[in-house]
């Protein structure tokens, strides 16, 4: 805590609090006491004890810090000319990963670090407390080395994703067995995460159980891009390995929106106890720079699968830090309700990232809700109600923003 962080804090009259706690209780007239990183106290705020600070919310709406459980932030250059050609007509595919791999292993150190920390600072000047960042443009060993000891030094959780796109002149399944053996050893002791793109123009079906299967071995929590640009493998292959979650699922068949509700029978929403399941994360500000259908969120959520909301930025598919951005369009255009989208955007990346409620890993505090004894990270919008995210889009609408009980906008 720096000098000049009071030891507790009071934020009262506020109109709107937004817990996404286990209850889903969005309370008016609130306040919230935090000491330290720690939330001590939430409640009416006519029954408020006093703190050191005083904050006068003056009838705004408080919510948990997004937690974007999905980005891509370690990458330099941009590739302003795939967009334009896409919004001109063209589709999608993997190989612009080569591009962005080309530009981030021609900066020094230094520079991508700065490159990293600026998209920092942009997402969390929107409200964004707990942030995911994935490797994936390094794609040989000590390029995918330097993007993970750069990422952890950033960001909250890393993601290896050596297994983003197969580099040129590389064979195939020589490159999946570097990726499950020195490369995985090299990037080991700074991520917590393994992930791979499994999809056409990426990786198999074979090539990903491969990957997936030595991450595992190595002790690292799974994660899958999959059913992006078609049906696949991909989620069978989230389910079948227990992977936390199965990032962009666009494109479902029935089997498998049942195979993922079947992960969640044995958890129950109410308490946060027994056997998670795989979280389906939609990136719904990729899916439109893609020109990708919506993910399916509404129909996930009706069968009930734990969904997430993530930006995804980065530089070919989704170059956006804005997570109010995803909440507007998954109320406006995916059907998802305020309570829903904001939920997903906030407990459910928690949920996604093994950092919810129940779940405190290596001493920290939950994140993605606001209760008695989580971190204290919280959104103030230049707002009565969540319901100004999808009722007034496109305005910016942060007022202030603590991380871990410091105020950081
Ligand atoms: N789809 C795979 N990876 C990224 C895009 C990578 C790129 O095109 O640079 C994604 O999540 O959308
Ligand atoms: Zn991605």
């Amino acid at each position: 805590m720096s000098a000049t962080t009071p030891a507790s804090t009071l934020i009262t009259n506020i109109g709107e609090l937004m817990t996404q706690d286990l209850e889903h209780r969005v309370l008016k007239d609130a306040a919230v006491v935090f000491e330290g990183e720690r939330i001590s106290w939430i409640g009416s705020r006519h029954d408020a004890p006093s703190a050191d600070e005083m904050v006068d919310a003056e009838g705004r709406a408080v919510l948990p810090g997004w937690v974007d459980s999905h980005s891509h932030l370690v990458f330099a250059g941009d590739r302003t000319a795939e967009f334009e050609a896409r919004m001109a007509g063209q589709s999608y595919s993997a190989g612009g990963i080569a591009v962005t791999t080309g530009a981030t292993r021609s900066v020094s150190d230094d520079e991508l670090t700065r490159l990293v920390r600026d998209r920092v600072k942009e997402a969390v000047s929107q409200g964004t407390t707990y942030l995911e960042s994935k490797t994936g443009y390094g794609l040989d060993v000590d390029n995918e080395a330097r993007s993970a000891r750069i990422a952890a030094a950033e960001v909250d959780e890393v993601t290896y994703l050596g297994a983003h796109l197969v580099p040129a002149g590389s064979d195939p399944e020589e490159y999946t067995d570097l990726v499950c053996g020195a490369m995985l050893d090299a990037v080991l002791p700074h991520v917590r995460w393994a992930d791979v793109f499994c999809e056409r123009g990426a990786f198999t079906e074979d090539q990903s159980r491969r990957v997936l299967t030595a991450a595992r071995n190595a002790g690292l929590g799974l994660r899958v891009h999959g059913n992006q640009l078609g049906e696949g493998p991909g989620v069978a292959l989230a389910v079948e390995f227990a992977a936390a979650s199965v990032d962009h699922v666009n494109y479902l068949s029935d089997k498998d929106v049942a195979a993922l509700a079947e992960t969640w029978t044995g958890w129950d929403p109410t308490t946060g106890l027994g056997t998670k399941g795989t979280v389906a994360t939609c990136l719904p500000a990729c899916d439109l720079s893609t020109r990708q259908p919506l993910a399916p969120g509404r129909g996930l959520i009706d069968a009930g699968v734990q969904i997430a909301l993530a930006a995804n930025c980065n530089p070919g598919t989704s170059y956006t830090t804005s997570m109010a951005f995803c909440v507007t369009t998954a109320v406006l255009q995916m059907h998802l309700s305020v309570h829903e989208a904001v939920r997903a955007a906030t407990y459910g990346g928690a949920l996604a990232l093994g950092r919810e409620f129940g779940n405190d890993v290596d001493g920290e505090r939950a994140v993605g809700s606001l209760a008695v004894g989580h971190r204290a990270d919280l959104h103030m919008l230049k707002a009565p109600s969540a319901t100004h995210l999808a009722y007034r889009p496109g305005i910016p609408l942060t007022h202030s923003v603590w991380r871990a009980g410091v105020r950081v906008v």
